[in-house]
């Protein structure tokens, strides 16, 4: 299938993560582009859509929202899975799930995952280490290299051939 990996990322780590998803799915043997939400126009090209974003206070960057705001029916028309990363620490927290029930529906979306992520506090603006500090926000790099590959794994078996 082709398939387009996408995210929304403020400091660069959950972009990653969406680079490993797309390596694993080529490993499969999809054919698959990775670009930034902000980079995409339009998704008629794909047959299955892999949308991420990093979660800030709760909700997911607005980029991820702008992004399902624009191509929304064409979503809507192809495969899509979904994931959200941001949980820090060992286990990671917060443990809930980020309501993105908006964005399951307007999508149509076959699943959604959350991973750790990852917080660099040198890579922070000021007002953004102020409130991390604030929450006692666990700082290093959680990302469960193992969970992407095993969702990756999983995805692109689920992905009509
Ligand atoms: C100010 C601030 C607020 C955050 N709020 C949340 C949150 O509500 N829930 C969560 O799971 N992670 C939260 N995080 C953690 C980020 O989602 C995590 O660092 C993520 O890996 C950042 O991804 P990025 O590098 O792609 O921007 C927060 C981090 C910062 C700095």
């Amino acid at each position: 299938m082709k398939v387009l990996v996408t995210a929304a990322s403020r400091h660069g780590s959950t972009a990653e993560i969406a680079r490993t998803v797309a390596r694993h799915l080529a490993d499969a043997g999809h054919d698959v582009d990775y670009r930034r939400v902000e980079d995409v126009d339009e998704v008629t090209a794909f047959d299955a859509v892999v949308l991420g974003s990093a979660i800030y206070a709760g909700r997911w960057l607005k980029s991820g929202y702008d992004f399902v705001e624009r191509l929304g029916p064409e979503l809507a028309a192809r495969e899509v899975w979904l994931f959200s990363s941001g949980p820090l620490g060992d286990p990671p927290m917060p443990s809930e799930d980020v309501d993105i029930s908006s964005v399951m529906v307007t999508t149509a979306a076959r699943g959604h995952t959350v991973f750790p992520g990852c917080l660099d506090k040198h890579k922070l603006a000021y007002a953004e280490r102020a409130v991390a500090r604030a929450l006692h926000a666990p700082v290093g790099d959680f990302r469960d290299w193992d969970a992407v590959a095993r969702w990756s794994r999983h995805i692109a078996a689920e992905m009509s051939s």
